[in-house]
């Protein structure tokens, strides 16, 4: 047997959730179920559940860039995903490395507000982000909402949405972008624009309310794939499929917005019954 299996290591730079439904650990969950070995640099630690936040301790940027060294000295990562950087300070320490590896295919997920509507981000690193950290970006997967703080306009449509994807790459300089639909339609359609190709992703939208670390698993799903070589448009469909799946076992924990189910495509080969005896413990 080979017990010396080549491994892709993968580094998220974000935020945590002690309920483990978003930030770090909805990343860390997600890379594990895709097989890549997942690191994880912490910007902020929040006190935070399924019905919101409660408290927020950001990290000295000196201590966000000794654990950068900490990693890149070490294993460098094959992608690398940016989650929840509260300020510029902190989002100039990450770009610094980004820019010292400017191969290395990088996810960001420009996180502003949390599903509860706390917010995640100061408004003056916002700026930082579109103006600095796009043009580095192998993908940029914002919602509608953080679509239309980044570009200062309304996006009500999907063909304002197919706008808003393409002011993200031929404006600001984003490889590409994806806008994610989850908030707007009857079906749940994500846009993804390269450069060159509209693509539109479509599920059902599943009813439910336990979408907590929806966008967190799905940006770390197309980070996981970048990693192991996929295409963009690969590694963004399988994302999609990935947190459909997520989303559609829904786990019933939590008083608020509960977590997705990173395990929910396994579930796929289970008969219903086993999965609703597996269910049953959480009522
Ligand atoms: N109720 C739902 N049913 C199916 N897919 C959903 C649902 N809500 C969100 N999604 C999908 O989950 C992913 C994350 O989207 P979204 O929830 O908009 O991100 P965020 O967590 O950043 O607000 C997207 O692919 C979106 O289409
Ligand atoms: C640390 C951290 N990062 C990101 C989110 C957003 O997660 P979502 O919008 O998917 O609920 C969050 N709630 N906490």
């Amino acid at each position: 047997m080979n017990t010396n299996a080549k491994v892709c290591p993968v580094l998220t730079i974000a935020g945590t959730d002690p309920s483990g439904g978003a930030g770090i650990q909805a990343d860390l969950k997600t890379f594990q179920e895709r097989y890549v070995y997942g690191m994880s640099v912490v910007t902020s630690v929040v006190a935070q559940n399924t019905t919101g936040v409660t408290a927020v301790h950001h990290l000295p940027v000196t201590f966000i860039d000794q654990q950068l060294e900490a990693v890149f000295s070490d294993i460098v990562p094959y992608a690398i995903k940016t989650g929840m950087i509260a300020s510029k300070e902190m989002m100039a320490s990450v770009l610094r490395y980004l820019k010292r590896f400017p191969e290395l295919p990088f996810v960001l997920d420009p996180v502003m507000v949390a599903t509860s509507g706390d917010v995640l981000m100061e408004e003056h690193a916002r700026d930082f982000l579109v103006n600095q950290l796009l043009a580095r970006a192998t993908v940029v997967t914002p919602n509608i909402k953080e679509a239309e703080l980044m570009l200062d306009q309304t996006i009500e449509t999907t063909t304002a949405m197919e706008k808003a994807a393409e002011r993200l790459v031929d404006v600001y300089g984003a490889k590409a972008a994806v806008i994610k639909g989850g908030h707007l339609g009857e079906t749940c359609i994500d846009v993804l624009y390269d450069g060159k190709m509209m693509t539109h992703l479509e599920s059902e939208r599943i009813d439910t309310e336990a979408t907590h670390g929806t966008g967190c698993t799905f940006a770390a799903a197309i980070t996981a794939e970048l990693a192991k070589g996929k295409t963009i448009l690969e590694a963004v469909q399988l994302a999609k499929l990935f947190v459909t799946d997520a989303i559609r076992y829904q786990l019933l924990l939590g008083k608020g917005h509960g977590p997705t189910n990173h395990w929910g495509y396994r579930l796929k080969s289970v008969p219903l019954d086993v999965q609703e005896v597996s269910f049953d413990g959480n009522d």
